[in-house]
């Protein structure tokens, strides 16, 4: 069996495509230092415990695995927390990467398929955001991801890596078995935190902002389910293992937008019960809106979506209120 490294492939969007790889043949090893990953998420294949700030560690997963190619998830990821620990941020956003491409490129292993974020665009000049769209990041946490996004530019003009830029949008949702679902300690993302409010895990749920230029008056952001995201991993590892020279970037979003008060209804649908939310002050840093041009990702390499909004809501109701 074909193995791949996985690294962060204990963590949210890691293990839904731990699940796809495996569906897809392959055999993912995840590489993790469960930090924010867990255990219980690594089920599709084995876990080597590691840092990747170790080179030691990464070396010595890809000498006992041998992988054909590498998917790099593993990053420090709240864009709040990287105002007040930039070194940490950079330390396993940018050396950690560094070192896992430093040790593929000693190993001869050259497919390398990276999560980046629509963060590195900072502030939209046009709407949908197409890949050559300006990339100004306005906080630390998008800067790393760039950081390493112009290392493999520059990796890549040398051979020896041959990389895939998968740059995200909102992740949600979860596995619609139930096997899986995003935990983030602390929780920041909107679509968790409306589903513990609904629980009454929280009093009640803050709407960041409702003066903005949208339709409601609430940000605007373009949910994808964790699936369709993971489906797209497995679509670039493939294409860079038929051969692809690599270098080319893909924004992963449905190319819709859903604004705050937009999002709460449908976890009121999904749940059949009321949320409590509450209007607040705008958040630090937020855009009004942020919505995908996904052509590239659906013409290049062929990614169909499959989830909607509704499916996300359902699927991660799902996952919180059974755990
Ligand atoms: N969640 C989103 O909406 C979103 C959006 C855009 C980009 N991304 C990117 O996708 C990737 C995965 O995000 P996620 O939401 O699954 O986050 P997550 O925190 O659930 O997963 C990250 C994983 O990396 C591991 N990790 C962290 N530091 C490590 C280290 N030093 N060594 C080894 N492993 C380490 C964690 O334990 C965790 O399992 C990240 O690179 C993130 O920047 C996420
Ligand atoms: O309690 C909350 C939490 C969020 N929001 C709003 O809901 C929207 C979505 O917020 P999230 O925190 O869920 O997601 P972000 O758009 O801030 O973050 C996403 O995009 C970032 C880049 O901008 C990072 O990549 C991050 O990992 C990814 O989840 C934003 O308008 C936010 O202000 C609320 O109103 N209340």
């Amino acid at each position: 069996m074909t193995n791949i490294l996985v690294t962060g492939g204990a963590g949210y969007i890691g293990s839904h495509t731990c699940m796809r790889l495996a569906e897809a043949g392959f055999q993912p090893v995840v590489f993790d230092n469960l930090s924010n990953g867990h255990r219980e998420a690594v089920q599709w294949g084995p876990l080597e415990e590691g840092d990747v700030r170790s080179a030691t560690d990464i070396k010595r997963a890809l000498e006992r695995w041998r992988p054909a190619g590498v998917i790099h998830f593993a990053a420090l990821i709240e864009v709040g927390l990287s105002f007040d620990q930039v070194s940490d941020f950079y330390a396993v956003n940018v050396g950690g990467a560094l070192n896992v491409l430093a040790a593929m490129s000693d190993a001869g292993v050259a497919p390398f398929v990276f999560s980046s974020t629509c963060a590195t665009y900072g502030e939209p000049q046009y709407l949908p955001l197409d890949e050559s769209h300006p990339q100004n990041p306005i906080n630390p946490y998008g800067r790393t991801k760039l950081a390493v996004e112009q290392a493999l530019a520059d990796l890549t003009r040398f051979g020896a890596i041959r990389p895939i830029i998968l740059r995200y949008f909102n992740a949600a949702g979860a596995d619609p078995e139930g096997r899986i679902g995003e935990r983030h300690e602390p929780e920041t993302h909107a679509l968790p935190l409306a589903i513990q409010t609904v629980l009454g895990q929280r009093p009640v749920f803050s709407i960041f902002g409702d003066d903005y230029d949208t339709r409601d008056g609430t940000a605007l952001r373009d949910y994808v389910h964790v699936l369709d995201l993971a489906d797209a991993h497995v679509l670039a590892l493939q294409r860079l293992l038929d051969g692809a020279p690599g270098g080319e970037a893909f924004n992963l979003g449905t190319g819709a937008g859903t604004t705050v008060k937009e999002l709460i209804a449908a976890v009121e649908k999904a749940s059949g019960r009321a949320l409590p939310a509450k209007p607040q002050p705008r958040r630090q840093g937020d855009a009004p809106s942020l919505v995908a041009n996904n052509a590239a990702a659906a013409g290049t390499l062929g990614w169909r979506l499959r989830w909607s909004l509704a499916d996300m809501a359902q699927h991660a109701w799902n996952w919180h209120s059974k755990s």
